[in-house]
C-alpha cells in the first residue's frame, strides 16, 4: 500500500488541507498555515540563514558569481561560522536571493558560484556534495551539503532518542536501518537488537539501548552485519563513517517510564524520533514521550510504521490526529508529511526550528520510504555548537569493571575537550567532594581515541578508582571549573499532571542530566500546586549533593505526576546529611568480574581494549527483573553493603555558588 500523498487525497479529504507539504517551507513557495513563526522563513534581510552582510550583498543570487577579495572573505566567514554552528556541516544554496522571487542562476553563473563555493569548502577542509538542482524560471538553483572532511578516526556525531507506544515499531525500525534487511512482519529484524533475556521472551524492550548507522561522506550507509551472527563491528562502521547516528532505543512500555526519562534527559538526545503504528495510532504512551520531548525541549520528528498492512481509511484517521495533536496549544507544532527528496532536503534544512514536525510513512517490512528516511538522519545536524577552549565537562550516564582494564564510565562530554592521560575531578561523592583523576584510555563508538570534544559520547577507563565509588549522575569536569555540589536548588516548575495538590514535603524523583535522585519540596511561591499550574519550588536531594547548572532543564516525577522545569537557582545550604534517619546507602557495585560483553549482547572477542563488561544491572530497586543472565544496559544490578558515613565528615564539603 502507497503511503498517503497529500495532493492524491485534496479534493475528496480535509485531511490533505490539513497535512503541510514540505514544499511550503522552501522560500519561493511563500504562503503557510498557522503562522510558523518568523524563524522558518527567509526574511528581506537574510541569506542562506545569516543576516546581511555589509561589505558584501548577500541577498543577491549573484553574490558567489565573482566575489572580489573582501567579498570571499566575508562569504567565507560566513560559511565558517554556519559550519560551526551545524557542528561542522551546512546545507547551502546557489543561485538563491533572499528577496523572494529572485531564484535562479545561469548556467555560467552557476558554475562560477560552484567554482567560488568549491574553493570556500577547499579552504575550510570540507566536502561539497550535491543534494539536488531544480530550475526556476530564472535559472536553475542547487542545494549542497557542506561537511567537514573527518579523519578516520573521527566522525560527526548526532544523537536520537527513539520513543513510542509497545509494538510501534522502533526495534524493528532500527534493526532494518542497521542490519539493512527488511522484516518480516513477526519480529525478525528486532531480534538482532535485544540484549537482555527476556526482552527476547516478551519482544519488548526494557532499558536504554544504544544503535549505530554510519553514513559515509555520499550519504551511503556503512553499516555491514557480519553474515554468520549479523553482529556489527562499531570501530569499522565508526572508520568508515563521516557521521554516526547514535540511537538511543527507549522503551515503550509504561512500566519503564523511567528508564525512558532517564534516556532522554541522561543522553542528551539531539532529536527525538516519535514512532507510531499506522494502525494503532496514537495511544498507550505516544502522548506521554511527545510531552516529553517537548518538555525538554528535543525537536522531534514522527515515523508512522506498518504502512504495509494499514487500510487507508485509518492510515488517514491516524494521520489526522496525529496533525491535530501536533497543532494542538499544547504542542504548537508544525506537521509536515515527509513525500520524496525535496521535502527532506527542505525539512531537514529548518528542522532545528524546533516548530517544524517532519512526518514519515515507512513499511519496516516493504522499505516503502525508507530511503527518505535515511537521506533524513543522514542530513540531520547536531543541535549544539561546542567549542574546544571552554573547560570540560563529562556527565557520566553508566559505570562498568571491564576484566585487564579496570573502572570505566561512559556518557557525554557536555562541552570542552578532553585528552588522553588529562587529569579531571570526579564527583560529587556523597560529601559533595570531587576527586582527582587521570583518564587512561578513552573509547569512542568502542574506538579507542586520543581525545573527545563537546557533544561526543565516550566511555573512559579510569586510574586507582573502584567502580563503587561512581554513580550515574556524577561528573569528570575540568579542576579549572573548581566545581561545588549542591544539596538545594530553585527551579521555576510546570505541573503537567497531579491526581491532587502538591504541596511542601512532597517528595519525588528529579531527572536532571543524567541525574536521577528523590528530591522534596522544602517552599514554593505558592500555597500549593495542581495540574497546569506554575511556581517557583526550592528543592532538597535526599541522598547526596548533586554537580548543577542553572538553566538546566529537569523533569520531576513519582508515578502519574509529573512536572518540568529549569532550574533557575543554586542554593547555599548549611546541612549536609541526608534527609532520611538511617545514615545513606552508597550503593554498591559488583566488581566481580565477569566476562566483557559487548553493546549487542555478545561476547567480547579482546580486541577492543576498553570493551564494556556488562555484569551489572540497574542500581535501582524499581528496575524491572530481568529473565536471567542477559546483559542490563541500565547500570548496576547488586546492591550491595551501605557505607556509613559519619555526620561529622558529612558536615564538612557540600558548598554550592549561585547561577
Ligand atoms: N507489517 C509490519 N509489521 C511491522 C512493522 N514494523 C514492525 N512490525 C512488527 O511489529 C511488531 C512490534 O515491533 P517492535 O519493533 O518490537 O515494536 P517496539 O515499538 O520496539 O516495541 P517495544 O520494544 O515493546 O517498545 C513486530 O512483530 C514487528 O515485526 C511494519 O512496518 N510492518
Amino acid at each position: 500500500m502507497a503511503s498517503i500523498a497529500a495532493s492524491a487525497h485534496e479534493s475528496s479529504s480535509a485531511l490533505a488541507d490539513a497535512l503541510l507539504p514540505a514544499s511550503i517551507f522552501a522560500p519561493d513557495r511563500g504562503g503557510c498555515v498557522d503562522d510558523p513563526g518568523d524563524e522558518l522563513y527567509e526574511d528581506g534581510d537574510m541569506v542562506n540563514g545569516e543576516p546581511k552582510d555589509r561589505r558584501i550583498d548577500f541577498t543577491s543570487k549573484l553574490a558567489l558569481v565573482s566575489p572580489n577579495g573582501e567579498q570571499y572573505d566575508s562569504l567565507l566567514s560566513q560559511l565558517r561560522d554556519r559550519m560551526e554552528e551545524g557542528s561542522g556541516e551546512t546545507i547551502y544554496v546557489v543561485g538563491m536571493g533572499s528577496d523572494g522571487g529572485d531564484w535562479g542562476l545561469n548556467e555560467k553563473d552557476m558554475e562560477a558560484s560552484e567554482a567560488t563555493v568549491r574553493s570556500m569548502c577547499a579552504q575550510l577542509d570540507s566536502d561539497l556534495i550535491p543534494l539536488r538542482e531544480r530550475t526556476e524560471a530564472e535559472g536553475l538553483v542547487r542545494d549542497y551539503l557542506i561537511r567537514r572532511r573527518v579523519g578516520e578516526l573521527d566522525f560527526l556525531e548526532v544523537r536520537v532518542a527513539v520513543v513510542g507506544n509497545v509494538d510501534a515499531g522502533k526495534s524493528t525500525l532500527l534493526g532494518v536501518l542497521t542490519h539493512g534487511e527488511l522484516d518480516n512482519g513477526r519480529g525478525f529484524a528486532r531480534q538482532k537488537l535485544f540484549r537482555h533475556k527476556h526482552e527476547m521472551e516478551s519482544g519488548r524492550t526494557s532499558s536504554v539501548g544504544n544503535d549505530i548507522l554510519g553514513f559515509d561522506q555520499e550519504g551511503q550507509v556503512v553499516n555491514k552485519p557480519d553474515s554468520h551472527g549479523g553482529s556489527l563491528d562499531w570501530t569499522k562502521i565508526c572508520e568508515k563513517s563521516s557521521k554516526v547516528i547514535t540511537f538511543i532505543d527507549l522503551a515503550g512500555h509504561e512500566k519503564y517510564l523511567k528508564t525512558t526519562v532517564f534516556g532522554m534527559t541522561g543522553h542528551l538526545p539531539d532529536f527525538c524520533m516519535l514512532m507510531v503504528g499506522s494502525n494503532a495510532g496514537i495511544v498507550g504512551m505516544t502522548k506521554e514521550h511527545l510531552g516529553l520531548a517537548l518538555a525538554l525541549n528535543v525537536p522531534v520528528f514522527v515515523v508512522v510504521t506498518k504502512i504495509d498492512m494499514c487500510p487507508a481509511n485509518i492510515l488517514q484517521e491516524t494521520l489526522k490526529l496525529l496533525q491535530r495533536l501536533l497543532k494542538s496549544p499544547g504542542c504548537r507544532k508544525i506537521p509536515v508529511l515527509v513525500q520524496n527528496k525535496d521535502d527532506v532536503i527542505v525539512t531537514a534544512s529548518n528542522f532545528s526550528s524546533e516548530r517544524m514536525c517532519p512526518i514519515f510513512q515507512i513499511s519496516n517490512v516493504t522499505g516503502e520510504n525508507m530511503d527518505l528516511l535515511k537521506m533524513f538522519l543522514n542530513l540531520l545536524s547536531s543541535r549544539t555548537c561546542y567549542r574546544d577552549d571552554q573547560p570540560a565537562e563529562f556527565q557520566i550516564d553508566d559505570t562498568y569493571s571491564v576484566p585487564g582494564v579496570g573502572t570505566v564510565v561512559s556518557g557525554t562530554t557536555l562541552r570542552g575537550l578532553i585528552r588522553l592521560n588529562d587529569t579531571m575531578l570526579l564527583g560529587p561523592d556523597p560529601l559533595g567532594s570531587f576527586i582527582s583523576i587521570a583518564v587512561k584510555s578513552i573509547h569512542r563508538k568502542r574506538m579507542p581515541v586520543k581525545e573527545v570534544r563537546g557533544g561526543q559520547t565516550a566511555s573512559f577507563a579510569l586510574k586507582k578508582i573502584k567502580r563503587s565509588t561512581i554513580r550515574k549522575g556524577m561528573v569528570m569536569v575540568s579542576p579549572r571549573l573548581n566545581p561545588q555540589a549542591t544539596w538545594e536548588f530553585e527551579a521555576e516548575i510546570l505541573v503537567l499532571h497531579h491526581p491532587t495538590t502538591i504541596s511542601p514535603r512532597y517528595q519525588a524523583m528529579v531527572h536532571c542530566g543524567s541525574i536521577r535522585q528523590t528530591a522534596t519540596i522544602l517552599s514554593m511561591n505558592r500555597d500549593c500546586l495542581r495540574t497546569g499550574d506554575k511556581a517557583s519550588v526550592h528543592f532538597r536531594f535526599i541522598k547526596t549533593p548533586e554537580y548543577l547548572h542553572c538553566d538546566q532543564r529537569l523533569v520531576f516525577r513519582e508515578g502519574r505526576t509529573k512536572a518540568v522545569g529549569t532550574i533557575t537557582k543554586l542554593l547555599q545550604s548549611t546541612n549536609n546529611l541526608p534527609s532520611n534517619s538511617k545514615p545513606p546507602q552508597i550503593k554498591m557495585q559488583s566488581t566481580k568480574k565477569a566476562p566483557a560483553r559487548k553493546d549487542d549482547g555478545t561476547t567480547a572477542t579482546g580486541d577492543e581494549g576498553l570493551t564494556i563488561a556488562q555484569s551489572a544491572g540497574p542500581s535501582t530497586t524499581q528496575q524491572p527483573k530481568t529473565g536471567g543472565g542477559g546483559r542490563r544496559r541500565g547500570g548496576q544490578r547488586h546492591k550491595g553493603k551501605g557505607q556509613n558515613i559519619s555526620a561529622a565528615a558529612a558536615a564538612s564539603t557540600s558548598g554550592t555558588g549561585g547561577c
